[in-house]
């Protein structure tokens, strides 16, 4: 036993299995004490006006944290909740209650990577240890067959080369029981706090009602659980992943993902059982193939630092960007006058979530027909999506920003033809957007070819109940 009571501050990592802080600490110390520290900073407005943190997301990560506490507690401790920032509030209980150690996870970005820096500064001069694990990838950051100053540019080289030369680490086990003295020690562990906390109301419609996605590992699991076995859709996945309605046309563990309530070698071992007993094949490679993704641009953040959040992007680009409020705004409440655009943006705002192909349409809307800002697109989704994921996100809207490693010139999403492909009859903008509802078929995706008389007819008033289109949308038959 190297220490007699060692902190584990949880971060973007609330679960209990494949838990390497955790599982680390609990072999290295007499006693743990689990804790999560709810930093203001992530909570202010933005310069956009809009919270760092919305309403969605911040519901979800606090269903997370209870979850994590009800599990440590199963486990014998507790979860001690913190406010303030964590680089003072979780040494200041390390100091309080003589520990030796603070162990936690360690992140890719800056913003995180200042916190880590200034905590372990403090601590060193109190003769506190601080160890940090790197679990947030399916392949390892140590296991990387180049130096991540060497991390290839482009995705397809990325991958080859760690799917040749990388193995993925084993899982760690969930643990047992957990040694913590509780009240002797902690006699208030300390209030989760809730949306009224931030000011915030508890949202009307909710991915969790229309989606069914509970934060927490539980849920997590149990949606890993009915999406490989009961429902059995991974051996469809790739035929089915540019859906854009319900639950099951993908596997919806971005979310979880993203705050670490699962984490991404889970998913792996599963992916490999379920090849194993009941059906292997491109499909089931497919989600691997997408999880690699999500390591490229953990990677790519690691390799170009603050450069991913910056206007020029990691090809220093020259910034020709509008920057127009009001037209910015029109994007953002779903009131562009493209339905396709406006409905994925009334789901997003209404729940905090959206497809993949709902994502590339708006932001290629935003970045290619309107020319605002990638910048605001990105911000405008950290602050919205319940899945957000700081690289993910910010290299996501660099590669449709054209600013990103994206060997491809053009990434100009025809809307009509998008469109076309993925909702034909046009169900998905019934959904959302109700005042358009009476059209039929694909009609309902240009209203804007509708004459006067149609529209009379169906009681509908274009520029008045739904607006104009704010730019002229390319036909379906224009090649890019
Ligand atoms: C502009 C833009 C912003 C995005 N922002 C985020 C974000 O903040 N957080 C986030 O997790 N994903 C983001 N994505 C990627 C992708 O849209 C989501 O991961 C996906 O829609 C989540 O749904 P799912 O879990 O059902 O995905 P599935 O299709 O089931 O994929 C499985 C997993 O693979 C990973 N993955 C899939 N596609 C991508 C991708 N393009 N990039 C990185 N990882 C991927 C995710 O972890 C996902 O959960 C963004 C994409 C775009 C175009
Ligand atoms: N985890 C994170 N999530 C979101 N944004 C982040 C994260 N980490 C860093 N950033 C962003 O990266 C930027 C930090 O980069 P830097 O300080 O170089 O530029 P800046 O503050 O944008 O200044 P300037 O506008 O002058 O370029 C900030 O905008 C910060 O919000």
């Amino acid at each position: 036993m190297k220490y007699s009571r060692v902190i584990v501050w949880f971060r973007n990592d609330l679960r209990v299995l494949d838990q390497e802080t955790l599982y680390k600490a609990i072999q290295q110390s007499q006693e743990v004490v689990p804790v999560y520290c709810f930093d203001p900073r992530m909570f202010e407005k933005t310069e956009l006006g809009f919270p760092k943190t919305g309403i969605h997301r911040m519901d979800f990560l606090l269903e997370s944290v209870k979850s994590l506490r009800e599990s440590l507690q199963k486990l014998g401790a507790d979860l001690v909740i913190l406010k303030g920032k964590p680089e003072e509030k979780v040494l200041e209980l390390a100091e309080e209650i003589g520990c030796k150690a603070i162990f936690y996870s360690k992140e890719a970005t800056s913003e995180e990577l200042t916190v880590d820096k200034s905590l372990e500064k403090a601590a060193f001069t109190k003769g506190i240890a601080c160890e940090s694990f790197w679990q947030s990838t399916l392949y390892h950051i140590d296991d990387l067959p180049f130096p991540i100053k060497q991390t290839p540019e482009v995705f397809t080289q990325f991958r080859k080369e760690v799917e040749k030369q990388c193995k993925i680490r084993s899982t760690f086990p969930a643990p047992k029981k957990i040694n913590y003295s509780g009240e002797a020690v902690i006699p208030n562990p300390g209030e989760l706090p809730n949306l009224q906390t931030y000011g915030l109301e508890k949202p009307k419609q909710d991915a969790k009602s229309w989606l069914e996605i509970k934060g927490g590992e539980v849920s997590a699991l149990g949606r890993l659980q009915s999406y490989f076995w009961e429902k059995d859709l991974l051996k469809v996945y790739k035929e089915t992943r540019n859906g854009l309605i319900g639950m099951d046309y993908s596997s919806k563990f971005s979310p979880w993902l993203a705050l670490g309530c699962i984490s991404p070698r889970t998913v792996y071992e599963e992916v490999k059982r379920y090849e194993q007993e009941r059906k292997k094949n491109d499909s089931t490679y497919w989600l691997i193939f997408e999880l690699i993704w999500r390591d490229y641009f953990r990677f790519i953040a690691k390799k170009h630092g603050d450069k991913i959040f910056h206007i020029n992007g990691i090809r220093n680009q020259e910034d020709s960007w509008r920057r127009d409020k009001a037209q910015f705004q029109r994007w953002v409440e779903g009131l562009t006058g493209v339905p396709f655009v406006d409905a994925n943006m009334r789901e997003l705002k209404a729940t905090g979530f959206m497809s993949n192909r709902g994502r590339q349409n708006v932001a290629s809307f935003l970045v290619n027909d309107l020319g605002i800002d990638w910048t605001w697109g990105a911000a405008y989704f950290e602050s919205q999506l319940i899945d957000y994921d700081v690289c993910s996100n910010w290299g996501n809207w660099m590669y449709v920003g054209g600013v990103g490693n994206d060997p491809r010139e053009n990434r100009y999403f025809n809307i009509l033809r998008q469109a076309k492909n993925y909702d034909r009859n046009g169900d998905y903008i019934r959904l959302w957007l109700p005042e358009l509802k009476p059209i039929k078929g694909f009609d309902i995706h240009q209203p804007w070819e509708l004459s006067t008389v149609q529209l009379r007819a169906l009681k509908i008033q274009l520029g008045h109940t739904y607006p104009q289109p704010m730019v002229k949308i390319p036909s379906l038959e224009k090649a890019y």
